[in-house]
């Protein structure tokens, strides 16, 4: 009897363990620009990807209209207040969540495991540098009520090396893509992941090391959370 009932709490705990392993995961990726998102969200693809997973590559700004809107302004086609530009992320994040097409929110409820280049905390790090970061985190209240990710992966790199891999690899340098910005974007990165370390799963990651070491790492702080 004793025996049945272990066996019956065994069957319950081994559930519990595969499921939290199997729930598909939204996860963001953080940094300034140049610091290896887009490389990193191939290789963890890539991994997961060989080991079963269904996974859904997503990034912002979106390729909504709302978000080539705001590609013409980093790439100086339209000009626009930083206000203006950190009201029109609120609308593309919010675009990004819930379109019907290919919303987060519906690729989640489809059981893919989303990853994003990029999501609110870019706003918090980038807009803060220009006006004040509570009024930057109200304004993205509605998106992270809906949706936080499961665990936001923040690639810190030191701005000029993120600058020398920029300078090598663009033609068009971006609005923000300036050392004196990018280093003012990743101080701001670092106050805001310590002002919400209660709300908040952040896994801060070196990635000034080569790509495999970078991908190794974030793998292993993968595999230490789920
Ligand atoms: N760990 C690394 N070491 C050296 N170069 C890298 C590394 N990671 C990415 N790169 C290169 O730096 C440039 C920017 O990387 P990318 O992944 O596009 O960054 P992001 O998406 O953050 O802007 C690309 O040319 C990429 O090949
Ligand atoms: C998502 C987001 C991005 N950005 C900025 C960061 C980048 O400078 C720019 C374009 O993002 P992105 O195309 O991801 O640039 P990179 O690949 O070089 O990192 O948008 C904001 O200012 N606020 C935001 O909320």
């Amino acid at each position: 009897m004793l025996r049945l009932f272990l066996t019956k709490i065994g069957l319950i705990i081994n559930c519990t363990i595969i499921y939290r392993m199997k729930k598909n995961l939204f996860i963001a990726f953080e940094g300034i620009d140049g610091s290896g998102k887009s490389t990193q969200v191939k290789l963890l693809t890539d991994r997961l990807i060989k080991e079963g997973t269904k996974v859904y590559n997503t990034f912002e700004p979106t390729k909504s209209p709302i978000g080539s809107i705001i590609r013409d302004i980093f790439t100086h086609k339209i000009e626009a207040d930083h206000r203006t530009i950190a009201g029109l992320f609120v609308a593309d994040r919010l675009d990004h969540l819930l379109n019907k097409t290919d919303g987060i929110l519906k690729k989640l409820d489809e059981g893919y495991t989303v990853i994003t280049d990029r999501y609110y905390f870019s706003s918090y790090a980038y807009h803060s540098v220009h006006m004040d970061l509570n009024w930057v985190i109200e304004a993205n209240a509605l998106s992270a009520g809906l949706l936080r990710p499961d665990l936001n992966i923040y690639i810190d790199i030191d701005p000029e090396l993120s600058m020398d891999r920029l300078n090598k690899g663009r033609s068009i340098i971006e609005l923000y893509e300036t050392t004196d910005n990018l280093q003012q974007v990743r101080n701001k990165y670092l106050e805001v992941i310590a002002v919400l370390k209660e709300e908040e799963k952040v896994l801060v990651i070196d990635g000034n090391a080569s790509q495999e070491a970078v991908a190794a790492k974030i793998w292993e702080g993968i595999s230490a959370q789920f």
